[in-house]
């Protein structure tokens, strides 16, 4: 019996969820071999430590199999349509910042808004007789969001990553991908569109309203929750 604890196991995310933890007296550690996910967990009792990818946590949380996580609220809301009913952001962990952003070709001169976008996607179904390409891993918070906007001549194009680079290698028109510094789109040859970002994100501590508890997980989820609100 004990309470689930998921955070990333590598990735940018993992070394600073560490950091922030014991920042607050809870100790986290990958144990065993170098290649090895298990982790142990020193300060509170009765909490084992789940080691799994940033973008499996949305997912542990809302079938119960993790009572508390790490990840990305681009990552929940991406993958839980339903995610303020199942989780419960605790706390915002001030690193893994990003927006998600709708980005164009820089050469695109007359397109900085969506409006702009709106009549592009328009001209260039009717020039080119196929829908506008948007490259992206987000397609639940692309699709609602331009839903919202009146966007609607486009068609989502998968890409799990290196999605700036669909543009150059003419597999997309346009991207919506995350972005920190903005070095890889500049790179890239692409602007974000004026508007304000799709989601601002970063990295967050989640509960799990589903997973169950027994009396004494209760307790030991208590201890937890008091020393992560004290720094
Ligand atoms: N350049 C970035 N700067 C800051 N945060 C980022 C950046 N790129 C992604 N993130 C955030 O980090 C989280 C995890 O991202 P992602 O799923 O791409 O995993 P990763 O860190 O690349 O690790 P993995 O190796 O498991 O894929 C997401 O919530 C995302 O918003
Ligand atoms: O604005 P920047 O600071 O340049 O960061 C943004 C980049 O970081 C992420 O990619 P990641 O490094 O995870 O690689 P990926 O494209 O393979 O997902 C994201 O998808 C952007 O490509």
């Amino acid at each position: 019996m004990s309470v689930k604890l998921g955070v990333p196991s590598k990735g940018r995310l993992m070394e600073k969820t560490f950091d922030w933890f014991r920042a607050r007296g809870v100790t986290l550690t990958r144990t065993g071999a170098d290649r090895e996910y298990a982790g142990a967990v020193e300060g509170v009792t009765g909490v084992s430590l789940v080691l799994l990818s940033a973008a499996e946590v949305p997912r542990e949380l809302a079938a119960g199999r993790l009572h508390f996580g790490v990840t990305g609220a681009d990552l929940v809301q991406e993958k839980l349509p339903l995610w303020e009913q199942q989780l419960e952001p605790l706390a915002e962990l001030g690193f893994g910042h990003a927006d998600l952003v709708l980005a164009v070709p820089k050469a695109w001169v007359d397109v900085d808004t969506l409006d702009d976008l709106d009549a592009v996607a328009t001209a260039f179904r009717a020039a080119h007789g196929m829908r506008l390409r948007i490259a992206t891993k987000y397609h639940r918070l692309v699709r609602e969001h331009l839903r919202h906007a009146g966007v609607a001549d486009y068609a989502l194009v998968d890409s799990q990553g290196a999605t700036e680079g669909t543009v150059a290698n003419e597999t997309a028109e346009m991207i919506a991908d995350i972005t920190s510094s903005g070095e890889t789109l500049r790179a890239n040859h692409l602007k974000v569109l004026d508007d304000a970002p799709i989601l601002r994100s970063q990295a967050t501590l989640w509960r799990s309203r589903v997973a169950d508890l027994s009396d004494e997980e209760r307790g030991i989820a208590a201890a937890l929750m008091s020393h992560l609100g004290s720094e």
